[in-house]
């Protein structure tokens, strides 16, 4: 189903776990900054609105999408106690093929760090044809992929949780 169809921001709170026990980290990228900060906005209330505390939010910058692998791999390096990890990044179409190879470098780096590492890493980098795309899933018509990113965050630090008994 696609975005448009499917409101980004749309959850429902009786089926997801309180959030108050779990500690996130954040690295957001500062390519399109009025993007990713909306996206991170929505990740930060979304995760208050469903019990966690904000003290247990850390937050790093990286310079842009590409560098969100290597800032994710340091942060769960340096915070063992993570218990889920968002990576947020808005990767917009140029005239040249170097869109390709942001997106894939970050997606495949992202699966890496999934597969080979013990902390969730939440995949929330919108990878848009053109900035009214990356404005409409910011906060905008079709909601904010940062709520979206804060919610998969919540059950996967949860599924972590309940998979170690
Ligand atoms: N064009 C976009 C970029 N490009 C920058 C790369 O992500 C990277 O920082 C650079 O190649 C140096 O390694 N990044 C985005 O996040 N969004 C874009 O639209
Ligand atoms: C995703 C990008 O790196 C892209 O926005 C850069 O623009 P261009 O392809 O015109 O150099």
């Amino acid at each position: 189903m696609a975005t448009k169809n499917n409101n980004l921001s749309s959850y429902d709170k009786t089926t997801i776990p309180n959030a108050k026990d779990f500690r996130f980290g954040i690295v957001v990228s500062e390519w399109n900054p009025a993007i990713t900060n909306g996206m991170f906005q929505g990740a930060f209330d979304a995760i208050l609105d469903c019990g966690g505390i904000k003290e247990n939010i850390v937050r790093w910058n990286v310079p842009g999408s590409f560098e969100l692998v290597y800032g994710c791999k340091k942060m769960t390096e340096s915070y063992d106690m993570l218990d889920a990890v968002i990576a947020i990044g808005s990767v917009i179409q140029g005239e040249t093929k170097h869109f390709d190879y942001v997106c894939e470098a970050v997606s495949q780096g992202i699966k890496d760090l999934n597969v080979q590492g013990d902390i969730p890493v939440i995949f929330c980098v919108l990878t848009d044809n053109n900035m009214q795309q990356a404005i409409e899933r910011s906060g905008g018509k079709h909601g904010n992929k940062g709520t979206e990113a804060a919610i998969a965050a919540i059950k996967m630090a949860q599924l972590r949780k309940d998979a170690r008994f």
